[in-house]
């Protein structure tokens, strides 16, 4: 039974030319009288329509595979629906219930979303790439490439991951503005280590272990050639590669190719925007200096060095030098604080990316439980990249809320059944003073009369901006101060009436705004660092990139 049903699907791992998200799709507003069933069918009605089937569809799993199958036939459709309800949607269509659609991926599997390519055929990524460029008659300009390694935190899901990479191009229109027929999803199949995937009767990727660092970089390697020459315009969004592969593919390719890792880099720059605006409340609350900020995390993978990395920029901003903004950060993993002392950090085997946040002033002493990490630093901010559920327990929220007249607790890990801490918990236990940020959505809550908004430290926040701003200015690079340029211009982006409300991000109805500052912001620093190419825009003073970006966003 396996075998037949690997071999049915077997086209797919073959690097089979399949079209991008939204192919050749026929945009006028009114369906023509040759096509629909009745001349009067209007756009508007289709819109109505599909807005009563979603409502009445009992689970956000059918809602997302309804909306998937609407995106492939009819992609302004969608896009419409989406620009009319973001906040409804997009916990549908991204974070959280895309995680379960990358679960379910091989069952609620419809056609094919974009490109397939498996290791089998590295050897011949370069004709595959050029023979699929050839055959499309938009270019691609975003690329958000996988292997499935790990997906949000529900770790390894194979072929699967192609969910996550259409989920995020589905914000880049919807949230920057980027053409639908300029997107493409693309997954690696490079085998997966979970065995119950690997057994499912109906899965359709590889069935084989994961490749090997080693062998996955060799795949790697020709994939980013091969894409970067069939494609010689386009940003490439690494996401969702286990953290050791992360790491080394965006050391490897970052000053090579138009890329940047979401994961470690969208992921920095959102959560330092997020802080920035965090610090400067919880500082006029307390009196205390922005440089004594300290910053303990819950988790020691790429999302968490790539954020503390990033938030060292918030301390080198109030003056710190690199060692000293370095000191305001205390990350913990599986084995607890980690400490220039632990046993695995003495005999070399912690992993080459923890080591830049190794502790060398605990004196021999070993921290191994968050609460002990708690009463050792006594943090002014908490943050969860931890993927486990529940992992701020009560007693050390309730510590935080002791030590700090406004604690910053951002428990960050997706999907929700992974977050560290609920919003109404993080209320409850700080009495209401919590400067609260999740990765995935949580409902706003009324307490004291009035309404508690979270905030959502989540990477679409910045990386449409990102990814926009790069392909407007002809970057040739997406570099380091690109990604921190994206954090200032995020946080500046907050309104008058935002910040009265004491939010720390812009609400996402405002999202198309938001990432035409955040692109803005990146074309500008593209341009300071030399890295345009588009001599249009240079010499333009903000607002005026910001208008440029406005007016260069794709609306359904
Ligand atoms: N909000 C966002 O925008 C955003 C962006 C990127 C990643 N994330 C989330 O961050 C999470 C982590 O991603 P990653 O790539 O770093 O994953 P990872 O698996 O590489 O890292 C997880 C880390 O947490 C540690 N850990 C696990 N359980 C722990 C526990 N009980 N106590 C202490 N440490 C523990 C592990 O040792 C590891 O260092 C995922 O859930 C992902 O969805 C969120
Ligand atoms: O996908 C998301 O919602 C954010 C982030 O990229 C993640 O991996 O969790
Ligand atoms: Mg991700």
């Amino acid at each position: 039974m396996a075998a037949t049903v690997a071999q049915a699907f077997s086209s797919l791992t073959n690097g089979t030319l399949t079209p991008p998200l939204t192919p050749n799709v026929n945009e006028s507003k009114e369906i023509s009288r040759s096509t629909s069933p009745h001349p009067n069918i209007t756009s508007d009605q289709n819109l109505l329509r599909l807005k009563a089937h979603l409502q009445n569809l009992p689970t956000d799993l059918l809602k997302h595979v309804h909306l998937s199958k609407i995106r492939r036939e009819d992609p302004a459709l969608y896009f419409s629906a989406i620009r009319d309800d973001l906040t409804g949607l997009a916990p549908i269509v991204y974070t959280p219930t895309v995680g379960e659609a990358c679960q379910k991926y091989s069952h609620i599997y419809q056609g094919p979303e974009g490109l397939y390519l498996s290791i089998d055929d590295k050897d011949r990524i370069p004709e595959i790439l050029a023979e699929y460029a050839a055959n499309l008659s938009t270019t691609p300009q975003i690329l958000v490439v996988t292997d499935g390694s790990r997906i949000l935190g529900l770790g390894d899901l194979g072929i699967g991951g192609m969910g996550i990479s259409v989920g995020k191009l589905n914000l880049y229109v919807a949230g920057g503005g980027v053409n639908p027929h300029g997107t493409l999803p693309v997954v690696l199949d490079m085998g997966t280590n979970t065995e119950s995937i690997r057994n499912d009767p109906l899965y359709i990727g590889l069935r084989r272990p994961r490749a090997s660092l080693e062998e996955a970089t060799e795949f790697m390697d020709k994939f980013m050639a091969a894409a970067s020459s069939a494609f010689p315009k386009a940003v490439i969004q690494h996401e969702d590669f286990y953290s050791e592969a992360a790491f080394a593919f965006l050391e490897k390719y970052k000053n090579q190719y138009r890329m940047f890792n979401d994961d470690i880099e969208g992921t920095g720059s959102v959560i330092l925007g997020g802080f920035m605006a965090a610090a400067k409340q919880a500082s006029a609350a307390s009196g205390k200096a922005l440089k004594d900020h300290r910053v303990v995390f819950l988790g020691g993978g790429s999302a968490a060095v790539g954020v503390a990395k990033e938030m060292m920029n918030f301390f080198r901003m109030q003056g710190l030098t690199e060692d000293e903004a370095r000191e305001r950060f205390w990350l913990i993993d599986t084995k607890g604080l980690i400490t220039s002392t632990r046993p695995d950090v003495v005999s070399g085997k912690i992993a080459s990316h923890k080591k830049y946040f190794i502790r060398n002033d605990t004196e021999g002493k070993e921290y191994p439980s968050l609460a002990d990490v708690i009463e050792f630093v006594k943090p002014t901010a908490l943050v969860g990249l931890s993927t486990t559920f529940g992992a701020f327990e009560e007693a050390v929220v309730r510590r935080m809320a002791e030590l700090n007249e406004t604690p910053i607790i951002f428990p960050l890990s997706n999907p929700t059944s992974k977050c560290e801490l609920s919003f109404s918990d993080a209320l409850n236990w700080t009495d209401g003073k919590v400067l609260f940020a999740s990765g995935s959505p949580y409902a706003p809550i009324e307490r004291d009369g009035l309404l508690r908004e979270p905030g959502q430290g989540n990477n679409f926040l910045v990386f449409p901006g990102i990814g926009f701003g790069a392909l407007q200015a002809g970057a040739t690079q997406v570099s380091e101060g690109m990604i921190t340029a994206s954090a200032i211009s995020l946080s500046e982006a907050l309104n008058e009436e935002e910040k009265r409300a004491g939010l720390l991000y812009p609400r996402l109805d405002r999202i198309r705004e938001v990432s035409a500052k955040v692109a803005a912001g990146v074309v500008k620093k593209a341009q300071e660092e030399g890295l345009d190419t588009n001599e249009r825009l240079r010499g333009l003073d903000h607002e005026a990139l910001v208008k440029e970006m406005n007016d260069a966003q794709w609306w359904p």
